[in-house]
């Protein structure tokens, strides 16, 4: 650097790339910057109206329009608020307040609104610490303190806090928010506990098979006060009020607590978002999750069989998470609470995708991790009402969220433009790997984990159906990814072939598979979401045949696995294969298909699909050593009879006609 003489610095090789004679950079109007005044080599402009500020902080604050969200209630009266707005601004932090609370101090904390470092940025913002709830009985240092609240942030906010305070937090080249879960990169089912109280002993699923595994509601308690002392500890928490079921009638409000912007983001983008409006009236919320995920249980408690606990309370309506930072945890921990709550409004909950043509036809997909619910509902030629939980009312269908979680490994923009096309600025994408200086992501990168994600708001898809809601099913699909490569790519399933297969709901993934060829590993998850539902697998069942029966959908069994061979050998089928498939069933010509029955499986398969190789259609053509087929068949076969057995006691439905159906819908060899 060096000094030119009028007390300006101008770096050396800037002087020298002028003397080169790049074109100056004209900055005013007139073009006469440098005017007839004398100047020094560095282009001055003093011409241009100075900016209406006295001081630097003065000019910080012109920068920023006070308004939602971290105050959501502005000064705009709303037409039907029946109360003040200073005393709804009470209320609000009354109810945060409540929902930290310790319960063996039976005091809330202090919550003051907004983020605690911008205080001295904003001295004229006195607001932020003229509402705050003070509870009258302090009992301890913490009721001393302030627990400062960042209510329901908005998505550049919260890429703030998290680039700012969250390690491993950066902007992707497309706009998005790369983060990382920490340790763990995928649910932890076996640390997922219940608590067994008088109701939910005969309400719920327990024993073998069950996600559902108890503990007692002290020792929930415990865990409540572990979860709410550590982010009453914390300078500040997230808390996002949103809303579950797009259906108005059966909407549930929830509330999410939690130490990380990456929280309060991923569910800003998956739950629903509500409206100024909806947000002001918000009130109580029907359900609360509090996510302490960085900080673990304790093994010394009673239950606890590892340091990550996600504990649900149903008659507290209330979640408790430790030990992990799995954002998942907090999507499918609501979902199970759905099926929980719906079925007993006799609606059916369903880990489905769901989409719909511009004709109004619905079709579910349902399926296992990585079977292509997702993949599968986001199609360019019809309306995406949800890729991942729905209900089943009455009155037709519904998406339990907002948003969308897309499995991101080996994502390409040609074969799923919509989902790349959707990680764009506000998307949340987990544990991927980019480029240091492009920030470009490499999909195919597994060094983090092979479950990267994405989550994005619904509307990110183009043609995403708002309000996410459809009329009746037309299709039932059931995705499975074989890896034995056995399935037919598509059958069509009588009615008690269909439950046969939703009890039964197969997949079979391949273990790992970057250390060779492994065998392909069969996982059998009732209703397509053993890990979620709560109540025993014959209840959804009977609610999905009576539903179908009544709307008289089809239903279908796709396999979206391999052929030619099991895994080692065969391929996995073809998206493009698949696509043409599913978009058979949608129009309707597959029905009108000639069909043939396949044997020990006794399936009915096409002979022949618009833009699918024939021969492809059944399995068995695509293997050359058809001894090995049929052992892989009967193979396949047993695992699913020795599955079905735990079942074959329950009675599905009011008569034992389609139980009987549905146990002779089994393989038969
Ligand atoms: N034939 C196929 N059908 C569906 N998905 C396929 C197929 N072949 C490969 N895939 C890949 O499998 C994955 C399916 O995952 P996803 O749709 O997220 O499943 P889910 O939503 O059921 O968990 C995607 O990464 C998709 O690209
Ligand atoms: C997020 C999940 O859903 P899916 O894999 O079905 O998309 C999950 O199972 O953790
Ligand atoms: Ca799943
Ligand atoms: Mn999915």
């Amino acid at each position: 650097m060096a000094a030119n003489g009028n007390g300006d610095f101008s770096f050396s090789n800037t002087a020298a790339a002028a003397r080169k004679g790049l074109t100056k950079i004209q900055t005013t109007a007139n073009g006469g910057g440098a005017g007839g005044k004398k100047q020094s080599p560095i282009c001055h402009d003093d011409s241009a109206k100075p900016v209406k500020a006295q001081t630097i902080d003065e000019l910080h604050s012109l920068q920023r329009k006070r308004s939602a969200p971290t105050t959501p209630i502005t000064g705009a009266q709303s037409s039907f608020a029946p109360v003040s707005e200073e005393e709804r601004q009470k209320q609000q932090l009354q109810s945060i307040s409540a929902s930290l609370a310790s319960l063996t101090r039976e005091t809330g904390p202090r919550v003051v609104k907004g983020d605690p470092a911008r205080k001295s940025e904003t001295p004229t913002v006195s607001q932020d610490t003229s509402h705050y709830f003070t509870p009258s009985i302090a009992v301890s240092d913490s009721a001393l303190k302030f627990t400062h609240v960042l209510y329901n942030l908005s998505p550049a906010e919260l890429y703030e806090q998290a680039i700012k305070y969250e390690k491993g937090s950066f902007i992707t080249s497309s706009g998005a928010l790369a983060t990382l879960s920490g340790a763990k990169t995928g649910r932890s089912p076996r640390d997922k506990r219940v608590v067994k109280d008088v109701t939910t002993e005969d309400e719920l699923w327990w024993g073998k098979g069950s996600p559902n595994i108890e503990m007692d509601e002290q020792t929930f308690l415990v865990n409540r006060e572990r979860a709410v002392d550590y982010l009453n500890s914390l300078e500040k928490v997230y808390v996002n009020d949103q809303f579950l079921n797009w259906d108005p009638k059966n909407r549930i409000k929830v509330r999410i607590v939690s130490a990380r912007a990456y929280h309060s983001l991923f569910m800003h983008n998956m739950c629903i978002r509500p409206t100024p409006e909806e947000l002001e009236n918000f009130g109580t919320p029907d359900f609360t999750i509090y996510n302490a995920g960085q900080f673990p249980c304790n093994r010394y408690t009673h239950y606890m069989t590892s340091s990550t606990s996600i504990d649900l309370n149903l008659a507290r309506r209330e979640m408790v998470i430790l030990g992990t930072q799995y954002a998942g945890e907090m999507k499918k921990g609501l979902f199970s609470v759905m099926h929980y709550l719906m079925p007993k409004r006799q609606i059916l909950s369903l880990h489905s995708g769901c989409n719909m043509g511009k004709d109004g036809d619905v079709a579910l997909f349902f399926g296992l991790s990585g079977t292509g619910k997702t993949t599968l509902s986001t199609d360019h030629n019809r309306y995406l009402i949800g890729d991942d939980e729905h209900c089943w009312s009455e009155e037709g269908v519904s998406n339990i969220e907002g948003g969308c979680y897309a499995k991101c490994i080996d994502l390409s923009r040609e074969k799923e433009p919509d989902i790349w096309n959707a990680i764009k600025f506000g998307a949340v994408v987990e544990n991927v790997v980019f480029e240091e200086h492009t920030r470009e992501v490499d999909y195919s990168d597994k060094s983090v984990t092979e479950n990267t994600r994405a989550a994005y708001p619904i509307e990110y898809i183009p043609n995403a159906k708002i309000p996410c809601v459809g009329p009746h099913p037309k299709n039932v699909i059931l995705l499975a990814c074989d890896a034995f490569g056995v399935l037919p790519p598509v059958s069509k399933l009588s009615l008690a072939q269909t439950m046969y297969h939703f009890i039964s709901g197969y997949t079979a993934l391949v273990a790992g598979t970057e250390d060779g060829v492994k065998e392909p590993r069969a996982t059998f998850s009732a209703c397509f979401g053993a890990a979620f539902i709560m109540l025993h697998p014959t209840k959804y069942a009977a609610m999905l045949a009576e539903k179908m029966q009544k709307q008289g959908a089809t239903g279908w069994l796709v396999n979206t696995g391999w052929s030619g061979g099991s895994y080692g050998s065969g391929n996995r089928i073809k998206l493009p294969y698949t696509r043409k498939i599913i978009d058979a069933i949608h129009s309707g010509s597959l029905l009108e298909a000639s069909y043939k029955k396949t044997e020990v499986f006794g399936l009915e398969i096409p002979t022949e699909v618009e833009g699918v190789p024939s021969e492809i259609l059944d399995p068995v053509n695509t293997w050359s050593d058809k001894k090995a087929y049929k052992d892989t068949l009967l193979k396949l076969a047993e695992l699913f009879k020795n599955n079905f057995e735990t079942f074959t006691d329950y009675k599905i439905g009011e008569d034992n006609k389609l139980t009987e159906e549905i146990l002779a819908a089994g393989p038969n060899y």
